[in-house]
């Protein structure tokens, strides 16, 4: 292992974000990889000075350089660097001379390692848990940061070979000579008993949004630098940023999106267009651009099979009132979602598709049925069809899963929204519904939505649908519907 070298050390002590940007730029652009070790503790230690300080009270602070940062001593990052290899050799007899390619021992025994040096117990979900910084100095991490702890790990001990798998809710590490054996190192969820050592999903939860359909992001090491940067966390607490965090992170990312390592990592460059929403850079791509790459990434290399940048795009349009526009991307990310199984596992994604439902979308529907929306989305077909793309999405996910969806909870907003638009407006809707695929469980997309005359696949017209509907809700009656059961059931 290289190890830290002169360049890097020249650099200390630290004392701004430039700084910074130069150590990571020196270990990037270096020949040979990257050291997740020492970049983990550096970008940790800046978090933690920044954001864990004792008086958690608001200062006023009096105006400092933008830039600057609470000084970082060389002796302070090199002593945790040190104990960090320590604990991984004097663990792991590891062969000398020639590095072999990691076995699943190898991976669980580092795993292991990293596991029994945890605290006993302590809240997961903090904030500022996801560092060597944090596993180093207070013996805390949270999922993420133990697979990540896992490949810095492996790589301290020479092992090329081992990388970060991630889905867009869970990491893994894949390894071995085709870089094809996959491993659980980490927990994942509440109260679910961890698999760590066992190969990735085989059984049902192969089919869950969890897994990604096996289209994880599986890191190159600079990927795995995109990882911890994104893993930064900058908030203060509840409602405030360390604006010092926020500016290091979206550099860093900006250095790695410009040495081209954030091309396969969708969830970065979203990642990178939040930040840019808030605190644009003159000069750089917009974030609107930004979230249309993620989208392109997505769909190129993992066979659009991962729901996130579609939120990320759906949310910017919200925020910024564009509410046709975020119609689309939920009813895209919905198209994704559909082909999968809900399972257990898959709760992240499932409170994404019910704030939408039950929040955003009744939120638009009061804003723009306020009267006072000249150019209102109620007059709009395509609003419409995408409304119900998106709702169907998520009757079709619950179709085929042992687990069910929806709930009385949903169906409200949901006669609530649809009943918004007006007959003439649903009328111009036209469902082609295509030959259901014979998928045993899981249909693919058996219908598509476009404006054209609206006819129900057995000629029942929408009026009906919609009363029926309205009905079900209000009264609970027994007239029947083409909607799925479990609105059916209301
Ligand atoms: C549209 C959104 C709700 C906004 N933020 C989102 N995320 C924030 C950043 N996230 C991430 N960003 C970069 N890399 C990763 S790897 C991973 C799984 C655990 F390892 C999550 C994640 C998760 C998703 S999705």
């Amino acid at each position: 292992m290289a190890g830290i070298r002169e360049i890097d050390k020249a650099l200390f002590p630290i004392k701004n974000i430039p700084s910074v940007i130069q150590l990571f730029k020196n270990q990037l652009e270096d020949a040979c990889e990257p050291d997740l070790a020492l970049l983990s503790v550096v970008a940790g230690a800046v978090e933690n000075s920044l954001t864990c300080r004792s008086n958690t009270s608001l200062q006023v602070c009096e105006p400092v350089e933008p830039t600057s940062l609470p000084i970082l001593e060389f002796h302070t990052i090199e002593t945790l660097y040190n104990k960090f290899h320590t604990i991984m050799k004097s663990a792991v007899e590891c062969n000398k001379g020639f590095k072999s390619y990691a076995t699943r021992e190898l991976v669980k025994k580092v795993s292991d390692v990293v596991w029994n040096s945890l605290t006993r117990s302590y809240y997961k979900d903090r904030a500022h848990l996801q560092s060597l910084y944090s596993y180093l100095t207070g013996s805390k991490l949270d999922c993420f940061g133990v697979a990540f702890a896992v490949v810095a790990g492996c790589q301290a001990l020479g092992y090329s070979d081992v990388h970060l798998a991630l889905s867009e809710d869970h990491a893994w590490v894949v390894f071995g000579e085709r870089g094809t054996e996959t491993a659980e190192v980490t927990w994942h969820g509440k109260g679910n008993e961890d698999k760590r050592g066992q190969e990735i999903g085989k059984g049902v939860s192969a089919r869950s949004w969890l897994y990604v359909n096996n289209k994880p992001v599986v890191c190159t090491r600079h990927m795995e630098v995109a990882a911890l940067v994104s893993a930064i966390n900058p908030s203060l607490n509840a409602t405030h940023d360390a604006f010092e965090v926020a500016l290091l992170q979206q550099d860093l990312l900006w250095l790695l999106y410009d040495l081209g390592h954030l091309k396969k990592y969708p969830m970065a460059i979203g990642n990178l267009g939040d930040l840019e929403e808030i605190a644009p850079k003159g000069g750089r791509t917009p974030c609107s651009v930004l979230f249309e790459e993620a989208i392109s990434s997505a769909r190129t290399y993992y066979n659009n099979q991962h729901v996130y940048p579609y939120t990320y795009q759906g949310g910017y349009f919200y925020r910024n009132k564009m509410y046709k526009e975020a119609f689309e991307s939920w009813a895209n990310a919905s198209d994704v979602i559909r082909l999968y199984n809900y399972s257990r596992d898959d709760e992240e994604i499932y409170k994404e598709f019910l704030e939408i439902a039950n929040e955003l979308i009744p939120h638009i529907m009061k804003v723009e049925s306020s009267g006072f929306s000249a150019n209102t989305i109620l007059k709009k077909p395509e609003c419409f069809a995408n409304l119900l793309r998106f709702y169907d999405g998520i009757c079709q996910w619950e179709e085929g899963s042992a687990t069910p969806v929806l709930h009385i909870g949903w169906a409200k907003p949901l006669v609530n929204t649809i009943s918004k638009f007006d007959a003439e407006v649903r009328a111009q809707v036209e469902i082609v519904c295509g030959r259901p695929e014979d998928d045993t469980n899981k249909r693919s997309n058996g219908g598509y939505f476009n404006n054209n005359n609206y006819e129900k696949e057995n000629g029942t017209n929408e009026t009906d649908i919609l009363t029926s509907l309205n009905s079900k809700a209000l009264k609970d009656d027994q007239s029947t519907s083409n909607f799925h059961p479990s609105i059916e059931a209301l």
